[in-house]
């Protein structure tokens, strides 16, 4: 099915309000980042399958054969519209000689990546022979969506490559973008991808990542915020290792055993989430600089509230510290327990000042820098419109 060699790349995403309470049905606002995950899918004759990542230093391949015995066994029932089986994972891990129960980086990579390609190969009749590279400009594992990013560029991929949609990438175009029908099929297969890597997702994470821009996204409907004005974050990695997985979990039991207590908490981000969009859309219409203590606020009230139901950290406790003493307010952003934090800045935010920020962040052992949000989603590379960073990867593996 696969001709040639194709280029694709997703972005990794913040969210400006309601992590966590959206995996519990509450609304949440997230943004696209420029940073991206790229993925180069090629065709191979060697009945190999290859997926090499140079972030985690990982590079495994199969026989189709091997890969075909296993599809037999799992082909009823493995379609974008069913949730990953413990059996289906289960039958992965012997497969794929995962013996430890402990999710490590390169396990919940790999077996991410072997249950979408034998899902979508089960589905669409296919078991292509190809070398797939993966690698991403976004931190890993540190609140940015790199498990959508790499999910969603998985997702397009071996679709593509089993014919399920089409390669809309023509000469002249250096980047395109695919159909809003095959969109919505890249996410929702995305969606399973995130589903093994993070046990509960709430989907909010691929959406982005498939549909790029500003997103309102409350249990599974997407919305695109139209128009949004030009909000210039800075992000903060803490560095501090955490797992989406055992974060959600670990929300999930707090608000099991303090229901009276959490549903409030949850409901009040809710609001927040709400009020913020409120606020996007009044300074769209009308810029102003009267918006910006609400918007700060919301942070300050949200962050207090994400470390109410546990999922704060004394590293981001410290971003939000050393923020405020040059009166700036952060928050935490994706899962949490460390990871990633974002600071609001205001559009005529000094440029020495914010070098004064970064300073004291790297200081502590923070990496720091300012982002552009609401970048598109997915989409097709001409090798020309790569840059040099990437197509050396590429060479390179
Ligand atoms: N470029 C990549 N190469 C290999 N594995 C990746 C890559 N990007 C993501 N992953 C997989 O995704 C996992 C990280 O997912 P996790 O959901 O814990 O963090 P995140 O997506 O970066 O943050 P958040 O979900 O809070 O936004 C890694 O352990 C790895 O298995
Ligand atoms: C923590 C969480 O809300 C966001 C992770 O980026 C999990 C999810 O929505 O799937
Ligand atoms: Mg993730």
């Amino acid at each position: 099915m696969l001709a040639k060699p194709l280029t694709l790349s997703a972005p990794g995403k913040a969210i400006l309000h309601g992590e966590h309470a959206v995996v519990h049905g509450k609304a949440a606002l997230a943004v696209a980042l420029n940073l991206r995950t790229f993925l180069q899918i090629r065709p191979s004759n060697n009945g190999k399958v290859l997926i090499c990542l140079p972030n985690i230093g990982t590079s495994l391949n199969w026989e189709t054969v091997q890969l075909r015995t296993l599809l037999r066994a799992f082909s009823d029932g493995l379609d974008e519209s069913k949730s990953p089986s413990p059996e289906q994972m289960d039958a992965l891990k012997e497969f794929a000689g995962i013996t430890t129960g402990l999710s490590t980086t390169e396990s919940l990579a790999t077996l991410a990546f072997l249950y979408l390609y034998l899902s979508i190969s089960a589905k669409y009749g296919q078991i292509p022979s190809v070398e797939i590279v993966v690698w991403s400009e976004l931190p890993i594992g540190a609140g940015l969506g790199s498990s959508a990013a790499y999910s969603v560029c998985l997702a397009a991929a071996l679709l593509t490559a089993c014919g399920a949609i089409g390669c809309p990438l023509e000469e002249e175009k250096s980047v395109v973008r695919w159909p809003e029908e095959e969109l919505d099929l890249i996410n929702r297969w995305a969606f399973r991808g995130e589903q093994v890597i993070h046990g509960k997702p709430s989907g909010v994470d691929n959406s982005v990542a498939t549909w790029g821009g500003v997103l309102r996204f409350q249990s599974g409907k997407i919305t695109s915020l139209k128009r949004v004005p030009t909000l210039r974050i800075l992000l903060t990695n803490t560095k501090v290792s955490r797992s989406t997985k055992i974060l959600v979990a670990g929300v999930k039991d707090k608000i099991l055993k303090f229901p009276a207590i959490m549903n409030p908490v949850l409901a009040s981000i809710d609001a927040i989430s709400q009020e913020c969009e409120n606020v996007l859309e009044a300074m769209a219409e009308s810029p102003s600089q009267e918006y910006y203590p609400v918007l700060e606020e919301l942070f300050d009230i949200n962050q207090h509230h994400l470390n109410v139901v546990g999922v704060g950290h004394s590293s981001l406790d410290n971003v939000c510290r050393v923020t405020a003493t040059h009166g700036l307010h952060s928050k935490l952003t994706g899962a949490g327990g460390g990871g990633c934090a974002i600071t609001l800045l205001r559009p005529d935010t000094d440029p020495l000042m914010v070098e004064a920020v970064r300073q004291d962040l790297s200081a502590c052992g923070f990496e720091c820098w300012e982002t552009s949000i609401g970048v598109p989603g997915i989409c097709l590379h001409s090798l020309s419109s790569l840059k040099a960073e990437v197509l050396h990867v590429f060479n390179s593996a």
